[in-house]
């Protein structure tokens, strides 16, 4: 697993882009399947913050985030979605993945402001990369990808939500979801906005990027940020009734489709992958953009005392 993640991260870093695997549609991947074999009911592998639990005869992950104390993304973090994503998505076993979290209250903070705060112009270069990385293997996966929102989810959180097929999240106004990086005094990148606008529409994206709301569940269901609200207790029950619906079509299909929605703001990063590597370096590494970060990380821990 360690070798694994390093080979993973050198790509990321060194090559500049990481071949994406298995980006088009594959045909029916469950029905290649040898007939008549049978099948462990159950497999899992587990890197430091992710769980993942693959259940064989129903061909779905539950992909369960369990990085304290608020799955922040960081390097470390980042590399092992990759490499998990890559794992499921080489698996002819897996057509679907449930992603949630293991930390109570929290789905995901997103991004580890800690990455974007006084280091240098290589380490922003390799961050970005990473967050880029996954990004385009989790907007082009072939699989169903289903996000379980068990707690808040701002920013980059919500960008993994947004990315996937579907979004169930806890019925719980404390809960909150949105890109809120305006809040921050930093800028959502292009392909986060296209992803949120092909989600809510131009006008919703609008105003919530300008104003970077955080929309307490209830809201976020109205806007058409999150597909349907379960009481907390249910949501297992919820997102496999959801993942059996989706898997009940022919893959191809979906896959297809979901690639012929998809394409044009993928290729777009793709096409302009080292130019926004630039952007984000430079933005980042401006003295106020940088004074707006601490400031935010003072916040965050001034609120708790
Ligand atoms: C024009 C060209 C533009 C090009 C691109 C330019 C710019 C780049 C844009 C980058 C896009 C950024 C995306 C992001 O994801 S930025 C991150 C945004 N995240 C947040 O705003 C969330 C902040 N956190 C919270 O609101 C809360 O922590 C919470 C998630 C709601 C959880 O609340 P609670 O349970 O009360 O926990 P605490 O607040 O006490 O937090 C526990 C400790 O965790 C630290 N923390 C929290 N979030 C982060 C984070 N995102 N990164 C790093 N650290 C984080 C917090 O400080 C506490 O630490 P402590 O225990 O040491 O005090």
């Amino acid at each position: 697993m360690a070798a694994a993640a390093a080979t993973l991260a050198r790509r990321i870093t060194r090559s500049g882009v990481l071949p994406l695997c298995r980006r088009l549609p594959v045909w029916g991947r469950a029905a290649r399947r040898p007939p008549g074999l049978p099948l462990a009911p159950c497999r899992a592998f587990s890197n430091k913050k992710i769980q993942v639990d693959m259940n064989e005869s129903s061909g779905v992950a539950t992909m369960k985030f369990k990085s304290p104390p608020v799955n922040s993304l960081n390097l470390d973090f980042l590399t092992e979605f990759c490499i998990s994503l890559e794992k499921l998505e080489n698996d002819r076993a897996c057509r679907g993945i449930i992603i949630t979290s293991a930390i109570p209250k929290i789905f995901s903070s997103g991004l580890d402001i800690t990455e974007m705060c006084g280091k240098s112009t290589e380490h922003y270069t390799e961050f970005w990369r990473a967050v880029q990385e996954m990004w385009l293997r989790l907007y082009s996966s072939n699989m169903v990808t289903l996000a379980v929102v068990n707690g808040s989810s701002p920013a980059g959180g919500c960008l993994i939500a947004l990315s996937c097929d579907y979004r169930i999240m806890a019925d719980n106004p404390k809960y909150t979801i949105g890109l809120n990086e305006a809040q921050l005094g930093i800028v959502a990148p292009f392909w986060f906005k296209d992803t949120f606008v092909n989600v809510v529409g131009q006008r919703v994206a609008e105003r919530s990027l300008q104003l970077g709301s955080l929309y307490p569940a209830p809201e976020a269901l109205k806007f058409g940020i999150v597909d349907e609200l379960v009481p907390e207790e249910k949501l297992q029950e919820k997102a496999t009734a959801v993942m059996a619906q989706w898997l009940a079509l022919p893959d191809h299909a979906r896959q297809i489709t979901k690639s012929m929605m998809r394409k044009a703001v993928l290729d777009l990063l793709v096409a302009h992958r080292e130019e926004d590597i630039k952007n984000f370096t430079s933005f980042v590494s401006k003295e106020s953009i940088q004074k707006s970060l601490r400031m935010y990380m003072e916040m965050l821990k001034k609120k708790k005392s």
